[in-house]
């Protein structure tokens, strides 16, 4: 095989099972990571599998042609309602159809007019009253059904079902139906006792009723899709709506989540004190104008991308060469974001050290931006970034303007440590209790 003369464990030459075994306790990302520390930007790490970290790598798999390689039969495990989204169509055909009819209502001049904004800011001063994950929920729902999104900050009737998503424990389920689908389907019911499959009934009943209304804001997704030129049906439209909805939460939350916890640690208490101090010095600036905050944006996502995994892809017919090896058609090759943001330290030095200055200096700012994958890249890449950024900074505008945050004193360090799941990473504890502190408060002690 062409493939043995990629670096890797001498097992990916004849076995996938320990790549499995990582997948299984979830620690996928970390075992890739620590495969390219010790073997370079390319490794092998399955039979027909090889996973790439260089800028190069990424414009092949994900940008050639617009939209990159064609995503591999791994993105059926996220089908909705039994039908085809747009994150789960596989070939770049179906894929541009489906992204023609909603891709503006994802555009920033979309998200920045008002009864977009206003929906944000109003969560966003309402978010000390709950948690990060009911914010993400709020302003994802606004921004597809407004005026039926959810308000889970105030009541307890919608907070069940942000909480039924957000606490999914499905993962080796779903892997194991994946990859063992035969076993799957006969020892399905023993399986649920040591492992529940995904089960959102909530969610599903929620976004089945609201998809039903008629009248949904100008700017909402349900209203274009809804539109009388693009006929989908019922089950399309909720489908489409129930993955955008389910690909806000956990990753606008889980992101704040990492960079609120990493900000309020003694560490790196001083980033929190500059950013206190830009807040205040530009009281009415617009979120997209304050350079600190973008930096500190910016720098989260880089350690703490919500989808740290590798997105994987098929090498299309005739094979293709990538950093220099030559890999058959139908191999399966990815990147993941923990990595390509790590990797070169020329470009990021130090790369674990969380330093938002980084972001700041002028030399080296193309270098930075093309190993920026936290949203993916090219046609297939995050559709909803304007509307996640516009959350996170309106969301740390609103905090950091009023207070200190510092870690509560139950955390322990094993709460926050990565825990992989199908494509996103949570907090290994589920939690991540900080304590906030009125800024004239924090400044008296
Ligand atoms: C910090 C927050 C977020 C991060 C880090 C993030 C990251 C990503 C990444 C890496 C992908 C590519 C996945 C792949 O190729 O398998 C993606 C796709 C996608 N994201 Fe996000 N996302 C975020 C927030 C959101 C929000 C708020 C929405 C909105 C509703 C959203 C909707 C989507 C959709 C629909 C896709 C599929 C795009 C396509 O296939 O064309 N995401 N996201």
């Amino acid at each position: 095989s062409p493939l043995n003369k990629i670096p890797g464990p001498w097992h990916a030459k004849f076995t996938s099972l320990v790549l499995k075994w990582h997948e299984f306790r979830t620690n996928r990302t970390r075992y890739i990571h620590d495969l390219h520390l010790k073997y370079g930007p390319a490794v092998r790490i399955a039979p027909h599998e090889v996973v790439f970290a260089s800028a190069a790598a990424v414009k092949e798999i994900y940008c050639s042609g617009g939209s990159g390689y064609d995503k591999t039969e791994f993105y059926d495990m996220f089908k909705v309602y039994g039908r085809r989204t747009m994150f789960t169509t596989l070939n770049k055909d179906d894929h541009a159809k489906r992204k023609r009819i909603l891709a503006d209502r994802y555009a920033n001049t979309n998200i920045v007019r008002p009864p977009s904004l206003d929906g944000i800011a109003e969560r966003a001063s309402n978010f000390v009253k709950r948690c990060l994950h009911s914010y993400a929920f709020d302003c994802v729902t606004h921004h597809l059904f407004h005026p039926h999104g959810t308000d889970s900050l105030l009541s307890s009737k919608d907070e069940e079902i942000m909480l039924e998503v957000t606490f999914d424990d499905s993962l080796q389920n779903r892997l194991f139906q994946y990859y063992w689908p035969t076993a799957h389907k006969i020892f399905g019911k023993i399986l649920y006792l040591f492992a529940k499959p995904r089960e959102t009934p909530l969610a599903d009943n929620f976004v089945l009723d609201t998809c039903a209304q008629t009248d949904p804001s100008p700017f909402t997704l349900l209203n274009r899709l809804q539109g009388p030129n693009f006929h989908l049906d019922k089950l399309d439209i909720a489908a489409e709506c129930l993955d955008h909805m389910a690909a806000g939460i956990d990753t606008t939350g889980d992101a704040l989540c990492f960079l609120m916890w990493e900000l309020s640690q003694p560490s790196s208490i001083h980033y929190q004190r500059k950013l206190q101090a830009e807040l205040l010095a530009h009281p009415a600036s617009s979120f997209d104008k304050l350079r600190y905050l973008d930096a500190v944006v910016m720098e989260g996502l880089r350690c703490f991308p919500a989808i740290p995994m590798s997105l994987p892809r098929y090498v299309p017919p005739g094979g293709r060469t990538i950093d220099g090896f030559f890999l058959p058609q139908g191999t399966t090759v990815s990147c993941q974001a923990y990595s390509v943001q790590r990797i070169d330290r020329s470009v990021f030095p130090d790369p674990d050290a969380f330093w938002p200055e980084r972001w700041l200096e002028n030399k080296g700012d193309a270098e930075r931006k093309r190993l920026f994958f936290a949203f993916a890249n090219g046609g297939r890449g995050c559709v909803g970034k304007h509307l996640a950024l516009a959350e996170m900074k309106t969301l740390l505008q609103a905090v950091y303007s009023r207070f200190t945050t510092l870690p509560d004193a139950t955390m322990t360090p094993r709460d926050m440590e990565m825990s992989d799941q199908l494509i996103s990473s949570r907090p290994e504890g589920q939690k991540c209790l900080l304590r906030f502190v009125p800024m004239e408060a924090a400044a008296g002690k």
